[in-house]
C-alpha cells in the first residue's frame, strides 16, 4: 500500500531539505526522483519503497518530516548506470537530480532535474542494446486516421507518417518502439503495446499548429514542405509532442536530427504484424533473437550495420531502382571479394552513430570522443578497400569527413584518456598551455623548488638557506640567523623559528598559489576544455551523421555480400507483370541448420496463382511456403537470395496465416486470431500480393473447418486473385484445381524406408496421396489393428466421397451452406438497400417487393 506522503503544500512542518525534495518531486510524479547526495543517489518515500523492491536494494528510515518517518533507500553515485539500466529496463523512467549549488553551511545545497531517463529517450551505451534501434513513438488518431511520428534519439532519426487506426499493430510490430506517447483523450482502446511503456500527455502537445510552428522553427525552415511533409499530416501533431518531450527529457538539449522524414507505405513491401513475427525476421516466433532470419545474416562488425540491417529487413522496398543499388553494390563487393577487409577495417570502428548524438547533447564521454578520433583515422583504410565504382565512391566521400574533426579530436584529448572526466587525465598536453602549466606544477613542482634554491643561494650567497614546505606555513625559504644580515629586500617574513626566520619572496608566493590549487584548477579547467571542445564539435555533426550512415551501409552490403558468397546465392531478377518463379529455392534459416536441404521451386503466374499445398504433416509445407516469403523479401531488401535463380513480378505486399498463437492478452482465442488475419488477408490482399495460408480452419470443427478453408480459399482465387500458398490437411481442397485453371496441386510426400519415415522434402506437382496419413502413423508404431481399422474406415469414406462427388460431400455435412444461399435473387435486391436513405414510404414498398419474391 502506498505510504501517506507529505505534500509540498504543508511547507512548514518540512525541514527546508525535505521542502526542497518535495518540490522538484511535484514536477515529476510519475517518475522515480534519484536525489543526489554527497556520494549517493537517494530515493524517498514512494520512490524508495518502489526503488527497494525493483532494484533489491535495503529500504531505511531517515529522521522524519512533519511527523512521519522518512523512507529511503539510495544508490551509489558511481554504480548508478547499471541501476539505471535495470530500472528503464523494467519500463521505469528516472529524473536524476544533481547537487548545481556550493556547499555553503545555510540550507541545503541548490538542485535540479538535469536530465530524465526514459525508455524510449536513452542514449547512454550502457542502457542501449547495441543491435536494436531504441525508438520513441508517438501517436494521434482522428476518424479511422492515426498520426505517427518516431524518433531515434541515439541515430537521431525522425520520421512521421499517416496511416490508419486498423495498421496500429503492423506498425508496432515493425517499429517496436520503446516508449509510446498518446494524447490521454485518445480514447485508445487496449492494444499489444509489447514492451513498450505508455505516457498519456495532456492533448494540447499533440496540436498541429503549434508542432508546425515549433518543428519549424527546430529546423530553421520557414515550413516543412522541404521534408515533403504536407500541411493536413495528422502526424504533425504527434511530431510535435515527441519533440517537446524529448527536449523536457534532455534538460533542454535537442539531439542533432537528420530532418523530418515523411514516410509513405507505398515505399515498402507492406507486411502485416503477424507475417513479421511469423517470418521469424528478428525474432522466433517463441520471442528468441535466434534462429531468425536477422542472427543468420547479421555478420555486421559494428552495432550501427547490425541496426541498419534489422531496420532494411523490416522495410523491404518497392522502388527497383534502390533495390538495384543494393544489389549491384554487393555484387561489385563479391567481385572484388572486398567485403572481408572491408569488415576488418570496420573492426576498428566504434559506434560513430551514437557517440554524433551524444555530442550532440553535451553527453559524450571522454572515451567516446577517443573512440571518435581512432574511427576517423581509420576510415581512410576502409576506403582503400572499397571497390571502385560511382555508389562506393560516393560512400567513400561521405567517409572523408572535414579533417579538422581528426585534428581537433587528436590535439584535444589523450590517447587513452580516463573514463570519467571528473578524475582528470583527458585533455592532451600541447592542446592548451594554462592547463600544461597546471599539470607541470603538480608533475614538476620538485624541480622548480630545487631550482630556486640554487638561485636564491647564489644571489644571496648563503650556503644554508633551504627552499621547504609544510602543511602549516606552507611554502618558505628558511634562513638560519647567523645569515640574517644577507637577507635580500624582497623577502618578506613568515614564521620566526628559534634558530632561524621563515621568508616568502614574490616568485615563490606566485608558485604556492598555483601549487596549491594546481590539482583542482586543472580538473576545473579541463572539464571547461572538455566542454568548450563539445562545443566546438557541433558544426561537424551532419558530416559525422552522414560518415555514421556510410559505415552502417558499407557494414551491411558486406554482410549480405558474405552471406551471398557462404550460401551460394543469386542476384534475383525484377520483372514487370504478374510472375514469381524461383527455382531451387532455399529456407536460408532452414538450410543453415540442416545437411541436406532439398531446394524447391515456385511458379506463378497470371495462369497459376494458387498453389494447393498437401502432404503430411512434417513433410516441408511450411518451410516451403515460408522460404517463397522470405526470398522475395530478401529480394526487396536487396540482398542475393539462396536459389538457383529468382524473377520476379511486381509485388505490394506479403501476407501469412501460420500456426496457431494465442492472444490471450487481446483475449482472443486460437481461432478467432486466425479468423481475424484471414480476414485482413481477404480484405486487403491484391493480384499483386502473396499470400501464405498454413492449414486455415484447423482451430474449429472439421466440417465447419473445411467449409471455411473451401470458401477462404475461393474467395483468394475469385476476388483477390493474389500469389497464394495454401497448405492445408483438408484433402477435399485439391479438387478446386478441377474448376479453376488458376489452382495448382503440388504435394510433398513420405515414405518407408528401412522401419523409419523418410520425409522427401521435394515438392512435387499434383495432390498427395490420401493414405499418408495412416501410412505415417502405422510408421510411427501406431498398433496394427488400429491402422487396420483406419485402412478399412478410410476406404469406406473413400468410396462415400467418390460416390457423392466432392461438392455433395462436403455441403450435405454443412448444410448451412446448401443451396449457395448467397444466390438468391432476393438477396441481391437486399444488397442494393440502404436503409438510411429510404423513406418510410419506401421501406414499405420495398418490403412488399420481397415479400412477392420469396
Ligand atoms: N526442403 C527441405 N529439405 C530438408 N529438410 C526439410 C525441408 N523442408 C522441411 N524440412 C525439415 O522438415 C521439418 C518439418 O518441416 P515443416 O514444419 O515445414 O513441415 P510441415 O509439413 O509444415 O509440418 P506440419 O504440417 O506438422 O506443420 C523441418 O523442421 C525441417 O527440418
Amino acid at each position: 500500500m502506498a505510504e501517506k506522503k507529505p505534500s509540498a503544500s504543508a511547507k512548514p512542518t518540512h525541514t527546508p531539505f525535505m521542502q526542497q525534495y518535495l518540490r522538484l518531486k511535484s514536477d515529476h510524479p510519475d517518475k522515480l526522483l534519484f536525489y543526489r547526495m554527497g556520494d549517493f543517489y537517494e530515493l524517498f518515500f514512494d520512490d524508495a519503497v518502489r526503488a527497494a523492491k525493483l532494484l533489491d536494494i535495503t529500504l531505511t528510515t531517515r529522521g522524519q518530516t512533519a511527523g512521519e518517518p522518512i523512507r529511503m533507500a539510495g544508490v551509489p553515485y558511481h554504480a548508478a548506470e547499471q541501476y539505471l539500466a535495470r530500472l528503464v529496463k523494467m519500463g521505469e523512467s528516472v529524473a536524476i537530480c544533481e547537487q548545481v549549488g556550493e556547499v555553503t553551511g545555510k540550507g541545503p545545497v541548490d538542485r535540479k532535474v538535469m536530465r530524465v531517463v526514459t525508455p524510449g529517450t536513452l542514449t547512454d551505451t550502457a542502457l542501449l542494446d547495441v543491435k536494436t534501434e531504441n525508438r520513441l513513438l508517438a501517436l494521434s488518431f482522428s476518424r479511422g486516421k492515426m498520426g505517427m511520428a518516431w524518433l531515434s534519439l541515439a541515430s537521431g532519426d525522425f520520421a512521421l507518417m499517416d496511416s490508419t487506426a486498423d495498421k496500429l499493430a503492423s506498425e508496432l510490430e515493425r517499429l517496436r518502439p520503446a516508449e509510446i506517447l498518446v494524447a490521454d483523450d485518445a480514447g485508445l482502446a487496449l492494444f499489444d503495446q509489447g514492451s513498450a511503456v505508455v505516457r498519456k500527455l495532456p492533448p494540447w502537445q499533440f496540436e498541429i499548429a503549434a508542432a508546425v510552428r515549433n518543428l519549424s522553427r527546430h529546423f530553421e525552415t520557414h515550413d516543412l514542405a522541404g521534408f515533403g511533409v504536407s500541411d493536413g499530416m495528422l502526424a504533425l501533431g504527434p511530431a510535435g509532442a515527441l519533440l517537446e518531450y524529448v527536449r523536457s527529457t534532455q534538460g533542454g538539449a535537442l539531439p542533432v536530427l537528420a530532418g523530418l522524414r515523411c514516410e509513405s507505405q507505398s515505399q515498402y513491401i507492406e507486411l502485416d504484424a503477424a507475417t513479421r513475427r511469423n517470418l521469424e525476421i528478428t525474432e522466433t516466433i517463441r520471442g528468441e533473437s535466434s534462429p531468425t532470419l536477422f542472427s543468420l545474416l547479421d555478420q555486421c562488425a559494428t552495432g550501427m550495420g547490425s541496426r541498419l540491417l534489422r531496420h532494411w529487413l523490416h522495410h523491404p522496398l518497392r522502388s527497383s531502382s534502390k533495390i538495384m543499388q543494393r544489389q549491384n553494390a554487393i555484387a561489385a563487393l563479391l567481385a572484388t571479394a572486398s567485403f572481408a577487409p572491408i569488415h576488418s577495417a570496420l573492426d576498428c570502428v566504434a559506434d560513430v552513430e551514437r557517440i554524433t548524438a551524444r555530442i550532440a547533447l553535451s553527453s559524450a564521454r571522454p572515451r567516446d570522443l577517443s573512440s571518435l578520433r581512432d574511427s576517423l583515422a581509420a576510415l581512410p583504410a576502409l576506403i582503400a578497400v572499397l571497390p571502385q565504382d560511382d555508389f562506393f565512391a560516393s560512400l567513400g566521400k561521405a567517409l572523408s569527413p572535414d579533417v579538422q574533426i581528426l585534428s581537433l579530436l587528436s590535439a584535444a584529448i589523450q590517447t587513452e584518456p580516463s573514463v570519467v572526466l571528473r578524475e582528470g587525465g583527458v585533455i592532451a598536453d600541447g592542446y592548451s598551455s594554462e592547463l600544461d602549466e597546471l599539470r607541470t606544477i603538480q608533475t614538476h613542482g620538485g624541480e622548480f623548488l630545487l631550482e630556486l634554491e640554487a638561485r636564491e643561494r647564489e644571489r644571496t650567497g648563503i650556503p644554508t638557506l633551504r627552499v621547504e614546505y609544510n602543511r602549516v606555513a606552507g611554502y618558505f625559504i628558511e634562513i638560519t640567523n647567523s645569515y640574517a644580515g644577507a637577507v635580500p629586500d624582497d623577502y618578506r617574513r613568515r614564521q620566526t623559528m628559534k634558530n632561524a626566520e621563515r621568508y616568502i619572496t614574490p616568485e615563490l608566493k606566485l608558485f604556492e598559489d598555483k601549487a596549491l590549487s594546481a590539482k583542482e584548477r586543472s580538473l576545473v579547467l579541463e572539464k571547461a576544455l572538455y566542454e568548450d571542445l563539445l562545443q566546438r564539435l557541433q558544426p561537424y555533426l551532419g558530416a559525422l551523421r552522414l560518415a555514421a550512415q556510410a559505415l552502417a551501409t558499407a557494414d551491411v552490403l558486406a554482410s549480405l555480400a558474405d552471406r551471398a558468397e557462404r550460401g551460394n546465392y543469386i542476384a534475383p531478377q525484377f520483372v514487370e507483370g504478374q510472375l514469381l518463379h524461383i527455382e531451387a529455392g532455399r529456407h536460408p534459416v532452414v538450410e543453415a541448420q540442416i545437411d541436406d536441404f532439398i531446394p524447391n521451386s515456385v511458379d506463378f503466374s497470371v495462369a497459376r496463382k494458387l498453389l494447393l499445398i498437401t502432404g503430411p504433416n512434417m513433410g516441408g509445407k511450411s518451410t516451403y511456403m515460408r522460404q517463397v516469403a522470405l526470398i522475395v523479401l530478401l529480394a526487396h531488401v536487396g540482398s542475393f537470395v539462396p536459389a538457383q535463380s529468382a524473377t520476379i513480378g511486381k509485388l505490394d505486399r506479403i501476407f501469412t496465416r501460420i500456426g496457431a498463437s494465442d492472444d490471450l492478452a487481446g483475449g482472443r482465442s486460437t481461432f478467432m486470431v486466425e479468423m481475424t488475419e484471414t480476414a485482413n488477408i481477404l480484405n486487403n490482399a491484391s493480384e499483386n500480393s502473396l499470400v501464405l495460408m498454413d492449414e486455415v480452419g484447423r482451430g474449429t470443427s472439421t466440417f465447419d473447418g473445411l467449409a471455411l478453408a473451401w470458401s477462404i480459399a475461393k474467395a483468394l482465387i475469385e476476388k483477390n486473385r493474389a500469389y497464394t500458398l495454401f497448405a492445408t490437411h483438408y484433402f477435399e481442397l485439391t479438387r478446386l484445381a478441377q474448376d479453376y485453371p488458376v489452382v495448382a496441386n503440388v504435394h510433398l510426400d513420405a515414405v518407408e524406408h528401412k522401419d523409419r519415415i523418410v520425409f522427401l522434402h521435394a515438392v512435387q506437382e499434383g495432390p498427395a496421396s490420401q493414405s499418408y496419413g495412416v501410412a505415417v502413423a502405422q510408421l510411427a508404431g501406431v498398433p496394427k489393428d488400429v491402422v487396420r481399422q483406419a485402412r478399412k474406415k478410410l476406404l469406406e469414406l473413400e468410396s462415400n466421397s467418390v460416390q457423392g462427388g466432392m461438392q455433395g460431400d462436403l455441403f450435405a455435412t454443412a448444410p448451412i451452406l446448401h443451396g449457395e444461399a448467397e444466390s438468391h435473387p432476393l438477396l441481391d435486391v437486399l444488397a442494393e438497400v440502404d436503409p438510411d436513405g429510404l423513406s418510410a414510404r419506401e421501406a414499405h414498398d420495398l418490403l412488399y417487393r420481397l415479400c412477392a419474391m420469396l
